[in-house]
């Protein structure tokens, strides 16, 4: 498979908490390719949580930083690479992105926040109202994560290993497809 994508980046977008970095670490060791987290590597490069950067520099502040990491990964090869859940709202991040294959994890909200319930490490969802704030977070940015290549949709009773084989038996099609435009 790794020399079927021809050491093209695979790239998983989608929400807070629909596996990006779970599967993506299983996607890597199955391509027989690197693994990187934007948010790890954002993290690793100011020294600073997420959400410390969000409260001194405000989202723009992060969405910026985030930008700058995808510039210099998207000039490697032979990478999984998940990024974070807002990575979709620039409009420059899509020409890096569109570099590798792209792959959407769709998974509906109801499984998101029973995932994200007890976690304080999203900004975004300090909220008094997590769930309806992932709500309109996803109505907001569908029509973007719909961009992808790729999408997959995710049930409540699949594991990551299923997850990942499920994205392995679609990379095929989608690179036939590519192929023959
Ligand atoms: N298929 C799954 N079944 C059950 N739990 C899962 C599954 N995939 C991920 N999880 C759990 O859900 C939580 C969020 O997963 P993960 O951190 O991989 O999401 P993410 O898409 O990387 O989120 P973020 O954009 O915030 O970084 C983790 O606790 C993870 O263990
Ligand atoms: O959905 C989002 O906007 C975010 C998701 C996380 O991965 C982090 O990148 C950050 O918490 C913002
Ligand atoms: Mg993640």
């Amino acid at each position: 498979m790794s020399s079927l994508l021809q050491g093209v980046n695979l790239y998983l977008i989608g929400m807070m908490g629909a596996g990006k970095t779970t599967v993506g670490h299983l996607l890597a060791k199955e391509l027989g390719y690197g693994f990187l987290d934007t948010d790890n590597v954002i993290a690793q490069a100011t020294k600073k949580s997420i959400n410390e950067i969000f409260a001194e520099a405000g989202e723009a502040g992060f969405r910026q930083i985030e930008s700058d990491v995808l510039a210099q990964v998207c000039s490697y090869t032979k990478l999984t690479v998940a990024t974070g859940g807002g990575i979709v709202l620039r409009r420059e991040n899509w020409s890096y992105l569109h570099h590798g294959l792209i792959l959407w994890l769709d998974v509906p909200v109801d499984i998101l926040y029973a995932r994200l319930a007890a976690d304080t490490t999203r900004p975004l969802l300090q909220d008094d109202d997590p769930k309806g704030k992932l709500r309109s977070l996803l109505e907001q940015r569908t029509p973007l994560y719909s961009q992808a290549d790729l999408r997959i949709c995710v049930n409540a009773e699949e594991t990551p290993e299923q997850i990942a084989n499920k994205v392995m038996q679609a990379i095929p099609s989608v690179l036939k497809q590519t192929a023959s435009n």
